[in-house]
């Protein structure tokens, strides 16, 4: 099942410098290894904003929500999920 979601990253401003360079080489290193696993598709910045625009390949809703949920920076995104299906005019063969 393929999903569109937005992510958009609201770290606090008062957050020790060394505590955002941790979550986000731990963000890096997840998402990284989703994106080999062919889970995470596409990881596309929204231009001029901290936010980016994700395509996930998953199995089901549950699988999306545990990986969403183990996100490091989870607690800091306000994230907006929408399903994906075909549309009838597209002439791609697969769903890539
Ligand atoms: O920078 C972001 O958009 C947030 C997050 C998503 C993937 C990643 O490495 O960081």
């Amino acid at each position: 099942m393929l999903f569109h979601v937005e992510m958009v990253v609201k770290l606090p401003p008062d957050m020790p410098t060394e505590q955002v360079a941790d979550i986000k080489a731990r963000e890096k290193a997840y998402s990284q290894e989703l994106q080999r696993q062919g889970k995470w598709r596409h990881l596309w910045r929204v231009a001029g904003s901290y936010a980016n625009v994700s395509i996930f390949d998953v199995n089901d809703n549950d699988e999306l929500q545990e990986i969403i949920s183990g996100l490091p920076l989870f607690p800091y995104m306000d994230i907006q999920v929408k399903p994906l299906c075909r549309h009838p005019s597209s002439i791609r063969e697969d769903d890539s």
